[in-house]
């Protein structure tokens, strides 16, 4: 029995302008209904960690122009769930029979990737958001990385959400990669909840960071100006832990510097 979900951590008030991020939502049903839901632990951390306005957006790509909400945003937030990108988007093995899924979801997040990187809006994806990354971009996944010979067990423990969130491996980041510039070190320690992995990362991936056993646990977009993602979870108390902060706010800078160039274009527009 999982105890209750962690206190809401002090959310600083913005700015009326500050800028806005997308954040997809996951589909839950629940008594027989859909509903669409997203983990406050994002919200909180783009609030706190990033300076900026969380929207969230629902997971109905079939009949929502994805694309659209692009126009009116300033950066795309990828979370993480507990459901698996469904297999056929990247032709991987069969996954476990008692798999979450989530088509909804899968709906809107593969096509948003590659339209957000089209645009070159600052990206940060996080554990499910990660594999997507990788995904949307033509990679592929593992399902059961601890069935792996010589992985370890990277699921997450059965509860409470600080055991679950706990500290779990180191991180190995390569020296010149854009992580350990934002985190001014090449080994720090992250959590880690998830049964899936990067089996092989897309072309456009640079795989910065792995787990001491090489699963690939952090990559950056070539070419984009921020484009990053991450296979642990960041936003779980993001204010209490100084690298989760660094991460965040380095996103937040992006965001606020793709927001004032959004705003420039569109007031231009309005005065020809
Ligand atoms: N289902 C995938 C991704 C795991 C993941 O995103 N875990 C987070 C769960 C809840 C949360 O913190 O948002 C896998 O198992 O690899």
């Amino acid at each position: 029995m999982i105890t209750p979900p962690q206190p809401t951590l002090k959310t600083q008030q913005l700015p009326a302008h500050a800028p806005v991020v997308a954040v997809p939502m996951c589909v839950k049903h629940i008594d027989g209904q859909n509903y669409h839901t997203v983990g406050e632990k994002y919200l909180t951390a783009l609030i706190d960690g990033s300076g900026v306005y969380p929207l969230s957006f629902p997971a109905l790509g079939t009949v929502l122009p994805v694309e659209a909400l692009l126009d009116h945003v300033d950066g795309l937030l990828l979370t993480g769930s507990p459901s698996n990108i469904a297999v056929g988007h990247y032709g991987g093995d069969p996954d476990r029979d008692d798999s979450p899924q989530d088509p909804g979801r899968d709906a809107v997040t593969l096509p948003l990737i590659r339209a957000a990187l089209q645009r070159d809006i600052p990206l940060l994806a996080i554990c499910r958001g990660f594999q997507e990354l990788n995904v949307a971009l033509g990679g592929t996944l593992h399902t059961r990385i601890h069935k792996q010979t010589g992985k370890m067990d990277h699921r997450g423990s059965d509860g409470p959400y600080d055991d679950i969130y706990k500290p779990a491996h180191d991180l190995i980041l390569e020296a010149d990669s854009r992580f350990a510039a934002i985190f001014g070190a090449t080994r720090i320690t992250i959590n880690s909840v998830h049964w899936q992995a990067i089996d092989r990362p897309a072309d456009r991936l640079v795989v910065e960071g792995r787990a001491p056993d090489g699963v690939i646990e952090a990559v950056r977009v070539k070419g984009a100006t921020f484009a990053l993602g991450v296979q642990w979870h960041p936003e779980y108390r993001c204010i209490e832990n100084a690298d989760s902060m660094k991460l965040f706010g380095a996103f937040g800078d992006a965001v606020r510097v793709y927001a004032t160039a959004r705003r420039s274009a569109r007031d231009a527009g309005r005065a020809a």
